[in-house]
């Protein structure tokens, strides 16, 4: 589903790599845990897989695709199929919970009836049937992460993308959000969470990268967040 082949990301007037001669395999249905001290890497990571950036050298390929070789007009599309989810939730402050989902679908086109069936449905899944009527401001910091998380799951994307999604929220609202996106893993999307929270990663057991430096320094299929070693 995302596949580095030896990619390097130098920042321009930066001479050192922000990703060095990375290789990483990501199957469908994984959830991947990206680990690793500030700097080290990860968000670079995550802005390739989603073109935001491009790689210096090597291959980025996602879904199949070489995705530096893309051009821009299809761009759109890949993001299309990739949801994201941030340490910031990032709603719209003037729009309801409803709205903001719903306006996801909006952007891209999706018909009135998709997007009232779509919804309700979705914030059933993220628990939060019996709120769509509320404005962010009136929710708690978890409950605003189900809603951003709502709206990166509502056209049920191939990958989810969640850089630090528990980094505001209190421990008992990071574990609530960790069951929802293992739940969506369980749908079979693909998920990669760039993430400092080790007691959440030493819950989880999944599959652990960490990156030093720009470099991947260790690949784990049931992982800790601190090395073993
Ligand atoms: N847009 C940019 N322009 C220039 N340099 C950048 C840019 N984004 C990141 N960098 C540099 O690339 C390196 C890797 O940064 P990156 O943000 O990928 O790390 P990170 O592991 O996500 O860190 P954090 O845990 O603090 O979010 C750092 O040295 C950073 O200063």
């Amino acid at each position: 589903m995302i596949r580095f082949e030896k990619v390097t990301k130098t920042y321009p007037g930066h001479a050192h790599a922000a990703l060095d001669q990375v290789s990483v395999d990501v199957e469908k249905g994984e959830f991947v845990f990206l680990v690793g001290s500030s700097g080290s890497g990860k968000s670079t990571f995550l802005r390739l897989v989603l073109r935001e950036h491009r790689a210096t050298s090597g291959r980025v390929y996602v879904a199949g695709k070489e995705i530096n070789r893309l051009a821009g007009w299809k761009v759109p599309r890949l993001r299309r199929q990739i949801g994201t989810v941030f340490q910031d939730f990032r709603l719209l402050p003037g729009k309801t919970v409803a709205e903001n989902v719903g306006f996801a679908l909006q952007v891209i086109g999706r018909p009135r009836a998709d997007i009232d069936a779509l919804v309700p449905e979705t914030l059933e899944l993220v628990g939060l049937e019996g709120k769509a009527d509320r404005m962010p401001d009136e929710l708690s910091g978890g409950e605003q992460q189900r809603v951003a998380i709502a709206r990166a799951f509502v056209n049920r994307p191939m990958i989810l993308i969640a850089d630090e999604p528990t980094g505001n929220l209190d421990p008992t609202s990071s574990v609530g959000i960790m069951k929802l996106l293992d739940r969506i893993n369980r749908t079979g999307t693909t998920v990669v969470m760039a993430t400092h929270d080790s007691g959440i990663v030493d819950q989880m057991r999944k599959r652990v990268i960490e990156l030093a430096d720009g470099q991947v320094v260790r690949d784990e299929a049931q992982g800790v967040y601190g090395s073993a070693v």
